[in-house]
């Protein structure tokens, strides 16, 4: 598996393929892969007939330093699950003096709005951070298609929206959430969760999924305070936001709109461990 560390590398590795024509599916990622990343990569491998997996930690998309201290790191490990899948899969591993130089800032992007809620809001500079990377990622290996999970839904809305804006030929193919048999969706900080915590993580999907149910016949303000106070009466949970908002626009919903589609989503911290996920409603 070739391995890149500078974008002269993955230029060259670019102008290579272009040369002859080939089809390139870029999979930006932060490394500790799961399963979750596995099947976007996958998905990637069945859809180009090659595959570029980005693993970079991002510094300027963590608002909280210990986050980015505590982000799992195991790029011997990554290289060895991606050399399993099948598919020509090359890999982009930069150190951030490569993505940076000396000057580690984002660029300010107008997201028209879709980052003033929740992660957005949350944390702030996250998602300038997330756009000054994946534009820099694929301003160098110019993918005919990027993929990315739903899990961070909003950052995949996001991301839509700063490729439009800044005029960038891409297909961005989202991906389904993939979970662990108890509903939780896999993230790379699961890892960080306490032992003794993770028999409750189910929770979270649990909540969803009733809250779905409810959905079709109470009013939005209700199932968001349903979803709430089982929140507040579970001990282990600490919840950040539950917001029900606009499958495209990220608005949060004041009153239902016939044929508009709705997504539920949650931050809620467990063990001091962020977790976040979400599932459409209608
Ligand atoms: N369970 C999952 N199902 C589908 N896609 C996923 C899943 N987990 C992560 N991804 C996607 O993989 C890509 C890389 O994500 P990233 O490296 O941040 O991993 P992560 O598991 O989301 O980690 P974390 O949220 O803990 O930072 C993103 O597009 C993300 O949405
Ligand atoms: C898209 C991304 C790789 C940018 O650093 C990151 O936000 C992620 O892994 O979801
Ligand atoms: N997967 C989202 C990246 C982040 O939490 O920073």
């Amino acid at each position: 598996m070739k391995v890149f560390k500078t974008r002269e590398e993955v230029r060259e590795f670019r102008e290579a393929l272009r040369s002859k024509a080939v089809g390139l599916g870029l999979v930006p990622t932060m490394g500790a892969l799961h399963t979750g990343h596995l099947e976007l990569v996958r998905r990637a491998a069945s859809e180009n007939p090659e595959v570029l997996v980005s693993i970079f930690v991002n510094p300027t998309q963590f608002n909280n330093p210990r986050d980015l201290e505590n982000y799992p790191k195991s790029l011997e490990e990554d290289l060895a699950l991606l050399g399993k899948l099948p598919g020509s899969i090359s890999v982009f591993a930069p150190e951030i003096a490569e993505m940076y130089g000396d000057a580690i800032a984002s660029k300010h992007y107008d997201f028209k709005g879709l980052d003033r809620v929740m992660e957005g809001a949350y944390r702030p500079g996250h998602f300038d951070g997330v756009g000054t990377i994946v534009e820099a990622l694929l301003r160098v290996v110019l993918p005919h298609r990027a993929y990315f999970g739903e899990k961070d839904y909003q950052q995949l809305q996001i991301v839509r929206q700063m490729v439009q804006e800044e005029g960038i030929t891409v297909e961005i193919i989202p991906c389904p959430i993939v979970r662990e048999a108890d509903g939780l969706a896999m993230s790379s900080r699961n890892r960080l969760l306490p032992e003794a915590l993770r028999g409750e993580a189910g929770f979270i999907y649990q909540t969803l999924q009733q809250a779905k149910g409810r959905f079709g016949t109470e009013s939005a303000a209700k199932v968001k305070a349903f979803a709430r106070e089982r929140f507040a009466s579970h001990p282990d949970f600490e919840l950040e936001y539950v917001e029900i908002a606009g499958a495209e626009d990220l608005r949060p919903v004041r009153r239902k709109q016939k044929n508009k589609k709705y997504r539920v989503f949650v931050a809620a911290y467990l063990g001091g461990v962020r977790l976040i996920d979400n599932i459409a409603l209608n």
